[in-house]
């Protein structure tokens, strides 16, 4: 499917190991429009993605980071932190747990902190990167304001 997009986005693709071939499902659907795009993967995510674009004789940008367990997640966490991201798809085995839980967690928690976007199954995915808001130049994504908590002081019991 093609979509085309005036503003050239930053999009980050991550797949745990069995939900790859999903991955690279979406991302050849997908094909003709993230060929717009910058992309930044994980290690074995990204050259599964290349390696299914080269085979269908399709031209992208795709950029390959650290595999998962070694820092990738991380790695696209910190590029989050800076504002480099624009819309991440995270396709994350939820049935099977993962040494290195505290990364994917640290990726999930600055997208939130730092209010990108960020698609865990394809559904949402398809409807991010097709979203009309990213062309829109009345738009504005708001950053999360983290209010101070007062605590009204607790009264002390008379003895
Ligand atoms: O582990 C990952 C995400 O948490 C993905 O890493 P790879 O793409 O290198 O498999």
């Amino acid at each position: 499917m093609e979509q085309n997009m005036h503003k050239q986005l930053t999009i980050a693709l991550v797949a745990h190991d069995r939900r790859k071939a999903d991955m690279v499902e979406w991302a050849t659907y997908n094909a003709a429009t993230l060929a717009q795009h910058k992309i930044i993967c994980t290690g074995t995510t990204g050259g599964l993605i290349q390696k299914a674009f080269k085979d269908k004789g399709i031209e992208a940008d795709v950029t390959r980071v650290n595999s998962g367990p070694m820092g990738g997640d991380a790695e696209i966490a910190a590029l989050v932190a800076q504002k480099k991201i624009d819309l991440a798809i995270f396709l994350i085995d939820d049935l099977f747990a993962q040494p290195h839980e505290a990364d994917i967690q640290m990726l999930l928690r600055q997208c939130r902190i730092h209010n990108v976007p960020i698609a865990c199954n394809r559904y949402s995915a398809d409807l991010m990167i097709t979203s009309p808001l990213w062309d829109d130049e009345n738009y504005k994504p708001v950053e999360a304001q983290y209010v101070p908590f007062s605590r009204k002081p607790s009264k002390k019991k008379k003895s």
